[in-house]
């Protein structure tokens, strides 16, 4: 073990201003592992860990709402307005005033909902131009959707079938060649904000201008971004966001994503998925579809209650924690890994794939290297817990409300002698 940074790792857990938050989550102790060493969670990027209070939040939602009260609940105990108020509770995280995010269905269904929305306002835009004599519905306009080609699969499968929906061509690009892919024949860009591989984070400002000079419509999947850096959705003008909660906001398996649709977009979001949730008047039960106002036409039926009141209670661990300081305590944690990994990892053995600079990179790390399956198999069973992305990329995520240096050195020099043993 290399004296010099375990001794600066608690330098720096010492001087880390958002070390107590650790005790708002559940988390391995010594004591809870056979070999008396309290294991690291870097695996915040796929699932984050459980906040501390939540299974009480959860319980009362059962036992209370739910077996108590029971209908009543969905006005008393405010299920009804749940979507919007907990859409409200991510809002500051991700730059974006109240009134734009509702909560609700997968990730998945939200980019179909996005990306759809996004050709029909690129239609509407383009009628309008027009001065409504184009005809709506011929192509040969925008009849161009351009997708991440690196996207996590999710994104570019449903982006297929929105295209194919929309009578569009889907053309998969990788951001940084986007700007040049672009042209008035551009409907909608579906984007990812930090990559789910290789972490490395996209500019979404400059991006997003970019899509926006070509005329059309910039829709973000921030799954890998929100609660780990600043995403400034209002400031950069983003048209259309998703993001899923069970990453670094900590919702759960499962837990419901979300939808965010720029306030000035908002009359004119044609959602393909038009429930009766999202009715302007959803208990008049009428014939025809009328949507409501605001970020509540992204609603689609009935809320998953428990899962959504599950994450309302895991954003109670944001209470007076800035998005700043979280990103900053985040490259820290990114620095201090890649530093540790040169000093442990024998030469050749890893290489990483994300970026060196700061502002090309999210929060997690990851590092290419043979039989990584089996190096994460052995990893996990000395209490490191990453996971292992096909074929052969080790990935760490580093989850600042609970990861600290010590967390991080020990990673390290565990996979170093792991690869030592094998090497
Ligand atoms: C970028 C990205 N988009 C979408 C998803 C998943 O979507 P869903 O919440 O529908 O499973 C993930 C991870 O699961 C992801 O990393
Ligand atoms: N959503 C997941 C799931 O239901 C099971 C296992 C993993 C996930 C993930 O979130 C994977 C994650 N998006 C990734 O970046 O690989």
């Amino acid at each position: 073990m290399s004296d010099r940074l375990a001794v600066e790792a608690k330098e720096l857990d010492a001087g880390d201003e958002l070390a107590d938050l650790r005790a708002r989550f559940v988390l391995d102790t010594a004591s809870d592992r056979a070999d008396g060493v309290a294991g690291v969670y870097l695996d915040g990027n796929s699932l984050g860990a459980l906040p501390a209070a939540v299974p009480g939040r959860v319980e009362d939602v059962v036992r209370r709402q739910w077996g108590e009260l029971r209908i009543r609940s969905w006005d008393e105990s405010g299920w009804w307005t749940a979507p919007e108020r907990v859409g409200d509770r991510i809002a500051p995280l991700v730059g974006a005033a109240t009134g734009q995010i509702v909560v609700g269905d997968s990730t998945s269904v939200n980019v179909f909902k996005a990306l759809v929305g996004a050709v029909r306002l690129a239609d509407d835009a383009g009628d309008a131009r027009r001065g409504d004599r184009g005809v709506r519905g011929v192509r040969g306009v925008r009849d161009e959707i351009l997708v991440d080609a690196t996207t996590f699969p999710t994104d570019g499968y449903i982006a297929e079938s929105a295209a194919r929906l929309t009578g569009r061509t889907l053309i998969p690009v990788t951001p940084g060649d986007v700007p040049a892919a672009l042209s008035e024949r551009t409907a909608a860009v579906l984007l990812n904000h930090v990559d789910y591989r290789t972490g490395r984070l996209h500019d979404l400002p400059s991006l997003t201008a970019a899509v926006h000079a070509a005329g059309a419509i910039a829709v973000w999947d921030l799954c890998h971004s929100a609660g780990a850096l600043p995403v400034g959705l209002d400031e950069h003008g983003v048209d259309l966001a998703v993001g899923c909660t069970y990453k670094y906001l900590n919702g759960g398996p499962g837990s419901p994503a979300y939808l965010y649709v720029r306030r000035e977009l908002q009359d004119r979001f044609d959602s393909p998925l038009p429930g009766w949730n999202s009715h302007a008047e959803p208990f008049g039960m009428r014939e025809t579809y009328e949507p409501a106002r605001g970020a509540l036409r992204g609603r689609v039926g009935t809320p998953d209650i428990l899962s959504m009141l599950a994450l309302e209670a895991a954003l109670d661990v944001w209470e007076g924690v800035s998005i700043e300081t979280v990103r900053a305590k985040s490259l820290a944690l990114t620095d201090f890994f890649l530093e540790c990994v040169a000093a442990y990892v024998p030469e050749g053995q890893v290489e990483s794939l994300t970026p060196v600079r700061h502002e090309e990179r999210g929060s997690q790390v990851a590092l290419r290297c043979d039989h990584a399956g089996d190096v994460m198999r052995r990893l996990m069973a000395r209490g490191v817990v990453g996971d292992f992305r096909r074929p052969d990329v080790l990935r760490f995520g580093f989850t600042p409300l609970y990861v600290g240096f010590a967390d991080v050195e020990r990673a390290a020099r565990i996979l170093g002698e792991e690869l030592r043993r094998s090497g």
